[in-house]
């Protein structure tokens, strides 16, 4: 069967715009073929006939009783953290960084983030998720994982240099690039990759130089963590008299495809050049809360123009993977930050998560329209937290969770049917983790 039809529901299409509709997916092509009424979906099916389910016309995805969204992008995160998931918690950046996640990290093995990047991946299948960004390490391993879990992801090993010597430095920038090189277009094309300095401050002004110059010959994108917090920000202004996005630029890290996590703690000039150089920002309200890092100035990014995307960052800092979460707090924080309750509307924060995730990560996605590629999640409104329903995307930024997604579809695939994922053992990857965490909770107590 070459098609799949999502029946019955209502559909958010592009603008915001809500309306019932039924969609046919070309499978093979992993794109929307059609938004609209029954009989013009039949018709874009064609002769696509099911005779297991009794000649029905092509596989079926009820979508009665829901919503049907672009599927959620998890524009920043670490997806193997899911181990260290609730390890160390109420910390500011720096300390819990330094003190407990580095040391924790220090003794991952790679089949410890694949673990972890699996229990991440059916986290995020079961939200709704169909595409992340990851900065981590032992990269082949996670894109393994990308692969058989059905996801789209742009990912990258991220480079740390202080307190290195040079030769490893040099090796970190180099496994970063050769990760950028090797691992872009795997999975069929889902997987596409970027060169991932972890931050300003945690890579010198030599290594970035040159491996920026390197990704851009490669024509990869540039990620990494910028303006987090003022313990990061004060030094670059203290030593280089220049804020850290004028730094980027001088660096050449100022790109349209590229794309900062955080975003904090920018001021007027640092908006107006991410607007002007298109480079996106990857908002993720509930670490920066978390970490007490700060309340990034969304509206006034955005009214700059700034691409804004949403990231949960890390379990160990969120403490989960659920993009509506995110969407929930990013419309609650951008007002406080804002002062004011009209800011970051639902249908902003809805935005964030769909059309500006799948943009800032260069991914195709974000979208329900004919063309697009066939990345979606069906939403069941049908629940006592999400009743009565005068405006279902009040209800996906304010009301719903990721337990609430029936279906999720990425590149055409069902990847989970109504709340059963298809392409990952749930049982034996939740089993796994646990125990990958646990061990490597004794080995870091034994170090
Ligand atoms: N190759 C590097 C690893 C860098 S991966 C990216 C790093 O970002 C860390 N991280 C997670 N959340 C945050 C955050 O909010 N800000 C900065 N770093 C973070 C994460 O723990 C991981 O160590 C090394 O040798 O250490
Ligand atoms: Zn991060």
């Amino acid at each position: 069967m070459t098609h799949l039809r999502v029946t019955g529901g209502r559909v958010l299409r592009p603008g915001g715009r809500v309306e019932r509709a039924d969609i046919a997916v070309d499978r093979h092509e992993g794109t929307i073929r059609a938004v609209g009424s029954p009989d013009e979906v039949d018709e874009a099916v064609g002769g696509d006939v099911d005779e297991s389910v009794g000649g029905a016309a092509a596989e079926t995805l009820d979508a009665a009783g829901g919503i049907v969204i672009p599927g959620l992008v998890n524009a920043h995160t670490h997806v193997a953290m899911t181990l260290l998931r609730g390890y160390a918690d109420d910390k500011p950046l720096d300390p819990w960084l330094r003190e407990d996640i580095w040391p924790a990290e220090a003794e991952l093995t790679p089949a410890d983030v694949e673990a972890g990047a699996e229990l991440g991946a059916l986290e995020m299948i079961r939200s709704g998720t169909t595409a992340f960004a990851d900065m981590y390490f032992a990269m082949d391993r996670v894109a393994d994982v990308v692969d058989r879990a059905g996801l789209r992801a742009r990912l990258g090993h991220g480079v740390v240099t202080v307190g290195k010597d040079e030769a490893d430095a040099r090796a970190d920038v180099e496994e970063s690039l050769a990760v950028a090189r090797e691992l872009d277009g795997a999975a069929d094309g889902r997987i596409r990759t970027a060169f991932m300095p972890h931050s300003l401050t945690t890579v010198e002004e030599e290594y970035l130089r040159e491996g920026v110059a390197e990704a851009r010959e490669a024509g990869v994108p540039i990620h990494l963590h910028a303006n987090e917090t003022t313990d990061e920000v004060d030094p670059i202004v203290d030593e280089r008299g220049e804020r850290p996005i004028a730094y980027a630029a001088e660096v050449d890290a100022l790109g349209p495809d590229d794309f900062f996590a955080h975003g904090v703690h920018v001021d007027d000039s640092e908006i107006d050049r991410l607007g002007d150089a298109g480079t996106a920002v990857v908002h993720c309200p509930a670490s920066n809360m978390k970490l007490a890092s700060g309340m990034a100035p969304v509206r006034r990014l955005r009214e700059a123009g700034v691409t804004v995307a949403l990231g949960t960052d890390g379990a160990a800092s969120n403490n989960d993977l659920d993009v509506f979460d995110e969407m929930r707090d990013a419309a609650m924080l951008g007002k406080l930050a804002a002062d004011d309750a009209s800011a970051v509307p639902a249908a902003a924060a809805v935005e964030m998560a769909t059309r500006a995730g799948a943009d800032a990560l260069g991914l195709p996605g974000g979208r329900i329209e004919a063309g697009a590629a066939a990345d979606l999640a069906v939403v069941d409104l049908d629940a006592p937290h999400l009743t009565p329903v005068h405006d279902p995307v009040s209800h996906l930024a304010y009301a719903a969770r990721g337990s609430d997604v029936r279906h999720t579809v990425c590149d055409g695939e069902v990847l989970m049917r109504d709340r059963e994922v298809l392409t990952l053992d749930a049982e034996a990857v939740q089993e796994r983790a646990a125990a990958a965490a646990s061990d490597l909770v004794d080995r870091v107590g034994s170090a």
